[in-house]
């Protein structure tokens, strides 16, 4: 059977011309001779007929549209993919082999990671993130910083809670950086490296120059990535020399990322100067994945691993491990562990056997729809009753909007079920509403903060 992104190569150009409003010139010369040599799982090689446009070509067609048409592909197929470009003659080349040594198509093995920068995790990449409602700003706006460093937010920060793929993020950063430019000078330390080099250097002082080799060392690169930042905060002597550190790379419009578990803001230790320069830049916050993201981690982990897992052992994990989702992968993890240890076959029992120490009855908090109209109600200094009245004033519906939002996000409850208790509405009338203040959150940062306060409340931890 033909695979559906051969099959419609054609569309998937044509869309990739319209959306990035290709020229005619360009689509002739970079976009129509690219063919699908083959494809393979989720690796999909493209070929570039380098007689048309040279061994570099190749290069330039990397960067500038490879991405795009990795998009594309999606767009069209639903299909999310890895691209490999492979120059042509040098394909016709590896088959004139192939056929003079008689050898069929060799295998892969499932997934092969190159690990091509020591300082970084050759798993945590952009191809390998998967985008949920939870994260799509905060990856969204990484990429944009990957795909021009100190061009757009500078600083970039980002934070969110233990777990949840801050330091994955920023790997991803730092690898697109890499793979575009491997001459760029790109730093990724965690702030307790940042803090005990710092320390080391002023200890040192008397005998070497070592606090300069310090500096030079922080300010002498492109990108800088700092992890946790949390950990220099509250230090004066750190704080002070982070402080230096991050005006000479801004002034030199060097890229900085940087990540904690918690916006400026709300940390209170921070000092005004970085606070205020922090916000230079763009905050973005990550949060706990929904039902839906956590399959879509589980399912990428499963195809990263090579495992086949039976999908009602996956849904018992995505019901059951929530908040966290360095836990949700270790919850796998386990299973397969237990599996391979007793020689059993993955079920649903085995599964609840392995995570019963992870999965205990009091995480199951029951968070209600009535709970929800109650916070939220309270909050507004409106009554419950008018949450769920026909009332149609702004003051009224759009608490409830909220009501609708937090009941999708913080519950599994379905939408019909929402709808009931909110009131008798239709489930399209739950969609609408929550569309509508995900997309206000976007731009409206006080009501961002108005859904933490109250996603707190609700959900206390
Ligand atoms: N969206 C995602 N898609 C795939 N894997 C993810 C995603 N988010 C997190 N992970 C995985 O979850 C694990 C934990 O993520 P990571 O270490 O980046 O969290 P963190 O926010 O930096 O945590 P900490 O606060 O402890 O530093 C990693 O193995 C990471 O690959």
């Amino acid at each position: 059977m033909k695979d559906v992104i051969i099959e419609k190569w054609d569309e998937i150009l044509e869309y990739l011309k319209i959306e990035h409003g290709i020229s005619n010139v360009s689509f002739r010369t970079w976009i129509q001779p690219l063919q699908v040599y083959s494809v393979d799982g989720n690796n999909i090689t493209i070929s570039v007929d380098d007689s048309l446009i040279g061994v570099d070509g190749k290069k330039f067609i990397i960067k500038k549209y490879a991405l795009p048409l990795k998009v594309s592909i999606e767009e069209i197929t639903g299909k999310e993919c890895d691209l490999t470009f492979e120059l042509l003659s040098e394909i016709n080349k590896n088959e004139e082999k192939k056929k003079e040594s008689g050898n069929s198509v060799q295998e892969k093995p499932a997934t092969q990671i190159q690990n091509k920068y020591p300082f970084l995790n050759p798993r945590y990449t952009f191809d390998t993130f998967v985008v949920g409602s939870n994260n799509n700003l905060a990856h969204a706006a990484s990429l944009a910083v990957a795909e021009s460093p100190a061009e757009i937010y500078n600083p970039l920060f980002i934070y969110g809670g233990v777990g949840l793929g801050k330091t994955h993020l920023m790997h991803s950063i730092a690898h697109f950086i890499l793979d575009q430019n491997p001459d760029a000078k790109v730093l990724y330390v965690t702030s307790e490296v940042f803090t005990n080099e710092l320390i080391e250097s002023i200890r040192n002082r008397a005998d070497t120059n070592s606090v300069a080799e310090f500096r030079k060392k922080y300010r002498n690169i492109d990108v800088l990535l700092i992890d946790d930042i949390q950990f220099i905060i509250g230090k004066e002597s750190t704080q002070e020399e982070f402080f230096h550190t991050f005006n000479a790379l801004h002034e030199s419009k060097k890229q900085i990322i940087i990540s904690s578990d918690k916006p400026p803001k709300d940390i209170e230790t921070l000092e005004e100067r970085l606070r205020s320069r922090f916000e230079w830049g763009l905050t973005v916050d990550i949060q706990s994945p929904d039902y839906e993201t956590r399959m879509a981690i589980l399912k990428k982990k499963e195809e990263l691993d090579g495992l086949s897992i039976d999908d009602e052992v996956m849904k018992y994990i995505a019901t059951n491990v929530k908040s966290n989702i360095r836990e949700l992968e270790g919850a796998l993890t386990q299973i397969v562990a237990r599996s391979r240890l007793i020689n059993k076959k993955v079920d649903v029992a085995l599964a609840e056997e392995a995570l019963k120490d992870l999965i205990s009855p009091n995480d199951k908090k029951d968070i209600t729809v009535e709970l929800i109209i109650g916070i939220v109600a309270e909050h507004f200094d409106i009554s419950s009753d008018d949450i769920i009245s026909s009332k149609k004033s702004r003051n009224i519906a759009y608490p409830r909007q909220i009501c609708m939002y937090l009941c999708r996000t913080l519950t599994e409850i379905p939408l019909k079920d929402i709808g009931n208790k909110l009131g008798k509405r239709d489930h399209t009338t739950i969609i609408h509403g929550i569309e509508k203040i995900k997309k206000d959150m976007e731009k409206d940062s006080s009501l961002k903060n108005t859904i933490d306060v109250l996603m707190k409340k609700i959900n206390p931890q």
